[in-house]
């Protein structure tokens, strides 16, 4: 019987009595990349910082979560510390929460490998070498011996790419990666991302606000809101039709540098506080589209005629021009 990598089924999420995630199902294939979107609090950290154990204590969490057929929410500690770094390793926004400041760069990743592969010594010396090497590091056998802050904030990032790697991760979870590095860094270590997925197979996990980042280095989105995924489906399918209104939405509000100059347009309002969601669609107040039954009726996750799953009751159709998103002529 062959499995997913990772097959998440109804996971939910609570923090003191407030439900944050509401039953997500998703999976991630051997070697695919996914990309997780939505605004701000919809809930892409914490679907994978549940799955991996990663969450507070009070956070209340149900569900499955199996690494190719491993059941991973009832592990033991010990057991979810073997697979976290090793068969799946997380970066984030912020390199300083994988690096340590005060130790010098070369200790840090021959450590990691000791820890994740057992191997020490000059053998862990020239991987961790050959990792600095592979992340674009230059020059690493002298820098080898510096500390985290003698590196640019994109270089940070790269070591943090490469300590993910010291376990030979099946699977890298990428949380907001480039959202604070300027776009020429933020292009290349998209760049990196697809270039190591390639050479080692790795599955990626690219969780992010910006459609535009997801769409260079994703086949497949499921996109988030209020806990919930509402639009799913292939890059393809979603950029070149997006049927939910709320990812729509978030393609209207990306800057295109192709085609004629376009206003871009804010999705009215913000994502609403977990704790005051209704028996209707949460996106409903926000929603163009919205229709009577939104408002008192939760539309399922289905699955469309052309294979994406979508939770809309209006839909966008296939050739419906944006109301909002208007054309500005350059002498305009
Ligand atoms: N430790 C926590 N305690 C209480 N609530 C939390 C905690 N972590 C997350 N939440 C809540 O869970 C919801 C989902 O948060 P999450 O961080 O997953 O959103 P996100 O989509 O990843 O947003 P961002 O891009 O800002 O990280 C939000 O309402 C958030 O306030």
């Amino acid at each position: 019987m062959s499995f997913d990598l990772v097959e998440i089924r109804d996971l939910k999420v609570a923090f003191d009595g407030t439900q944050v995630l509401h039953g997500i199902n998703l999976s991630v294939d051997r070697g695919e990349a996914l990309g997780l979107v939505g605004e701000s609090g919809c809930g892409k950290s914490v679907t994978w910082l549940a799955a991996l154990g990663l969450l507070p204590g009070k956070a209340a969490i149900s569900g499955s979560v199996r690494i190719e057929g491993n059941e991973l929410c009832s592990a033991p500690r010990q057991a979810l510390e073997r697979v976290r770094g090793g068969r799946i390793a997380m970066i984030f926004q912020d390199p300083s929460s994988s690096l340590n400041p005060v130790i010098r760069i070369g200790r840090q990743i021959t450590e990691a490998l000791t820890l994740h592969r057992g191997i020490g010594g000059e053998t862990a010396r020239a991987e961790a070498l050959r990792l600095l090497d592979m992340v674009g590091i230059p020059d690493a056998r002298r820098r080898f011996d510096l500390f985290p802050h003698e590196f640019s904030g994109g270089q940070c990032q790269r070591l943090m790419i490469a300590m993910a790697l010291a376990g030979q991760p099946d699977l890298l979870i990428a949380d907001e990666p480039t959202t604070a590095l300027d776009a020429t860094i933020q292009a290349q270590i998209l760049d990196l991302l697809n270039q190591l997925r390639a050479e080692t197979g790795m599955a990626t996990v690219f969780i992010s606000h910006d459609l535009g980042a997801v769409s260079q280095v994703c086949e497949r989105v499921c996109v988030m809101y209020a806990g919930r995924i509402v639009e799913q489906g292939s890059i393809t399918q979603l950029f070149s039709r997006p049927r939910h209104p709320y990812t729509r939405g978030l393609f209207d509000a990306i800057p295109r540098l192709d085609g004629p100059r376009t206003r871009l347009v804010p999705i009215p309002g913000t994502v609403p506080n977990p704790k005051q969601l209704t028996a209707g669609c949460a996106f409903s107040p926000r929603c163009a589209h919205s229709v009577a039954s939104c408002d008192f009726q939760r539309p399922e996750l289905d699955v469309m005629e052309d294979g994406r799953r979508l939770a809309c009751f209006n839909p966008v159709l296939a050739d419906e021009p944006t109301p909002a998103l208007q054309t500005v002529m350059e002498d305009a």
